[in-house]
């Protein structure tokens, strides 16, 4: 029987979980100022601004951040293996770069980067990779534990695909979350279990709001089955005490929770009060040992100071599980082959950087330095001038590459968004673009407390664009406050 192929496809007839799933960062806030842009390019000065600024999405190099000479003299080496042949190559690659190139491409058997390598990636690069953990943590790390992936977004997706059985599996998830978590569980037809983060002790994760959530969730007939904590937090920009990330450790455990820790930022850490843990560190350093906590740490290449988004690396490091289901994670990992290889030479170099001593040291030093100053001053001048607005309260961004005002909205600016048919924090941003160009994100695709309304902004714009920046959100802020004040 023939099909009507149009019929077959109609959008109501696709998987309805797609449907029911939501990621705010790349929804509306990516398309509708890209129409803004085309019409710009046709009819420049046709808008009250002359550029559209994206504070949308944590993509560095997007907005001018220059990629790490070393990572990339390497990279390229690598991809053109003939190059190494070539005396005057000598002349413009550092000496560290042509023998750590060497060295990486001995990991691939005749020099082949354009070859499948082993679903977990190369073994080399691993090695390299669990040696940076052990260097960061101090405590052991095997090549065995490391999954390299395009990125740490398929690790997530993995983990949900092996953890969620049906809607009645639950995972714990932070609100204000980054909302791949959500988008993933839904895909996945699973539930989320939200714990919300405390904004007025600086996003804090209360034990007793975990436990409140888990034995809600229970009442409710959900078995749940992981925590998601996202350190240094994402929209939110905290960074966990020590003492909370042990009780975290020991909450799981009681609770025969898989850790899902998300630590994508560990090194865009801004402040000096507080240091990154990594969540492996804290779970060794408590005495669980390889087989007693089930845990899996993700890191990714497309943050910290080397901003690598589209070159897709990262890992998750999964550790804890029995060798059955390690199996099973190993055969999801499998049926993608493997990820790509620019990616996973990437991951290698951002775990294992020049020393001290190395030809490419200083300036990996001052490029990495320069970048890491920048953005920590980036982040103050904007906390402060949020925290100037009228209405407006910000917390210190810690870490990572947002900061998540909350914006107090008059009654009559929330009764127009509702007019609108829009939630109110989504009416204000849309506002904004539409008067400043500038692109942020409405707290509602993260999650708040209800009745609660915030945006999140990028540090990312270059350090001599957030003048500007500054001073055209203020403006707008002033007139939209002054139109809708109660
Ligand atoms: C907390 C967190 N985890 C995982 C990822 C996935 O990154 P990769 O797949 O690139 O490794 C991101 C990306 N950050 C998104 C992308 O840009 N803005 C964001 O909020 C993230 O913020």
């Amino acid at each position: 029987m023939a099909f009507d192929c149009a019929a077959s496809v109609d959008v109501g007839s696709i998987n309805p979980k797609v449907h029911k799933c939501k990621y705010a960062v790349r929804g509306e806030s990516e398309t509708y100022p890209q129409i803004l842009e085309q019409q710009l390019q046709a009819n420049p000065g046709s808008l009250p601004f002359d550029e559209v600024i994206y504070c949308s999405i944590g993509n560095p190099q997007a907005l001018g951040q220059q990629p790490i000479t070393f990572f990339r003299e390497v990279l390229a080496l690598c991809d053109h293996p003939s190059l190494l042949e070539k005396s005057e190559t000598r002349n413009s690659f550092s000496s560290d770069s042509i023998s750590r190139a060497q060295k990486i491409l001995s990991y691939f058997p005749g020099k082949a980067t354009g070859a499948y390598s082993h679903s977990q990636g190369v073994k080399g690069l691993r090695d390299a990779i669990a040696a940076g953990i052990e260097a960061r943590d101090g405590f052991p790390a095997s090549a065995d534990d490391i999954f390299l992936t395009d990125g740490a977004t398929p690790g997530v997706h993995c983990m949900m695909q092996l953890l969620i059985r049906s809607e009645t599996d639950g995972i714990l998830c932070p609100i204000p979350q980054y909302p791949l978590y959500s988008a993933s569980i839904t895909l996945h037809g699973g539930t989320l279990v939200p714990y919300y983060l405390d904004e007025a002790t600086g996003w804090g994760l209360e034990i007793s709001e975990l436990k409140k959530q888990l034995e809600d969730a229970r009442s409710k007939g959900i078995s749940v089955k992981a925590l998601v904590v996202i350190n240094p937090g994402n929209p939110t920009g905290q960074i966990l005490t020590e003492d909370n990330q042990q009780q975290i450790v020991e909450f799981c455990k009681k609770e025969g929770l898989v850790l899902l820790a998300d630590e994508v930022y560990q090194e865009n850490i801004y402040i000096d009060y507080k240091k990154f843990n990594s969540f492996k560190k804290i779970v060794r350093s408590t005495g669980y040992g390889k087989e007693d906590f089930p845990l899996v740490s993700y890191h990714s290449i497309s943050k910290g100071y080397y901003g690598e988004c589209g070159k897709r690396g990262g890992y998750m490091e999964v550790t804890g599980f029995s060798s059955s289901v390690r199996e099973q994670i190993y055969k999801i990992a499998s049926v993608n082959l493997c990820s790509n290889i620019s990616g996973q030479i990437l991951a290698s170099l951002i775990m294992n950087t020049p020393k001290p001593g190395d030809a490419s040291y200083e300036s990996f030093a001052a490029e990495r330095d320069g970048i890491l100053k920048s953005l920590a001053r980036r982040a103050k001048a904007m906390e402060n001038a949020f925290n100037n607005l009228e209405g407006v309260t910000c917390n210190t961004a810690e870490a990572s590459m947002f900061l998540f005002p909350k914006i107090h909205l008059p009654k009559k600016a929330i009764e127009a968004a509702i007019a609108a048919k829009k939630e109110p924090d989504a009416f204000y941003t849309l506002r904004l673009l539409e008067s400043t160009g500038i692109v942020v994100v409405p707290g509602s695709g993260f999650g708040q407390v209800p009745g609660t309304y915030h945006f999140r902004c990028s540090i990312l714009p270059q350090e001599d664009k957030i003048p500007a920046i500054i001073s055209r959100l203020a403006a707008f802020h002033k007139l939209f406050m002054s139109q809708y004040r109660d």
